[in-house]
């Protein structure tokens, strides 16, 4: 399977106001993608399609090269991990768990384990624990962890089904600068490692880790601009995308914002 994700003239109407319109994106395998975009501009709805929770007003949706509307969704959502940046509908249960416990029920798609697990479950949960520096908090309950801690245990978790994409939707948000470097440095070795391809939603360009290969660009529900990483992260797309004037400086693989002009 070469193309994982593929929007065609995807246009999405929600009470007669137009959130998504003419969206066209395509994912391959191997790529990873940082989806950017002011507050309100769309990245949640056009990303929401790919789950099942929004249907396309026209156009259409192919994931893992099924076309929505026409296929089981429930075996594509099995195969697409979804990280937000809050579970609180499930916090009850995370808390009494500990990170060991989070990152094997990922094998099954639950929070809390209902399943029965096998040895080799434990050992992957310790080996993605250890990927992502967590392994001094294996037994240790979600709630004694920090913000920083919480957030890379559940995207452990997310890899353990091993899906063949993985929206992560502002996993830095409220993060302080070292928390941040510890997840973004965690997904750089994921990347690397799985052959998961990364969806990363942010407002902020420092964010994207050297790992992301692409980048799409919302504004007002319109794709700005779409494709390899460094020929959309130019000052112009971006002053426009922002509706102000910035420039983009790279560093070491990473870029970084400066407002020039309001
Ligand atoms: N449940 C809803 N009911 C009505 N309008 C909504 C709803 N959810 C989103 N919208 C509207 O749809 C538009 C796109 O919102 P969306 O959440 O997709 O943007 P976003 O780029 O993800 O924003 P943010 O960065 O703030 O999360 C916005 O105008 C928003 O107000």
């Amino acid at each position: 399977m070469n193309e994982l994700i593929s929007y065609k003239n995807v246009r999405f109407v929600r009470e007669k106001n137009v959130i998504l319109e003419d969206v066209n994106w395509a994912v391959n395998a191997g790529e990873h993608w940082a989806i950017l975009g002011l507050n309100g501009s769309g990245k949640s709805t056009m990303l929401n399609m790919m789950g099942g929770y929004e249907f396309p007003t026209s156009g259409t949706i192919y994931v893992f090269e099924h076309e929505y509307g026409r296929y089981n969704w429930e075996y594509v959502k099995k195969r697409l991990g979804f990280v937000g940046n809050t579970l609180n509908r499930f916090l009850e249960t995370l808390n009494m768990e500990t990170a060991r416990e989070i990152v094997v029920s990922g094998r099954f798609n639950s929070i809390g384990i209902y399943e029965q697990t096998e040895a080799d479950d434990w050992k992957k949960a310790d080996d993605l624990l250890a990927s992502f520096r967590l392994s001094y908090l294996a037994d240790k309950p979600y709630r004694f962890m920090s913000q920083g801690e919480q957030r890379r245990v559940l995207i452990a978790r997310a890899f353990m089904a091993e899906p063949n994409a993985m929206i992560l939707d502002e996993p830095c948000s409220g993060l302080d600068v070292r928390a941040r470097e510890e997840l973004l440095a965690s997904l750089e070795v994921q990347a690397a490692k799985s052959s998961t391809s990364l969806l990363y939603v942010t407002h902020h360009i420092e964010e994207i880790f050297p790992a992301v290969t692409h980048v799409a660009v919302l504004k007002e529900g319109k794709m700005l601009a779409s494709g390899k990483k460094k020929t959309v992260l130019t000052n112009e797309i971006l002053s426009d995308a922002f509706s102000l004037s910035v420039e983009v400086e790279w560093r070491d693989e990473r870029c970084w914002l400066k407002v020039i002009a309001k």
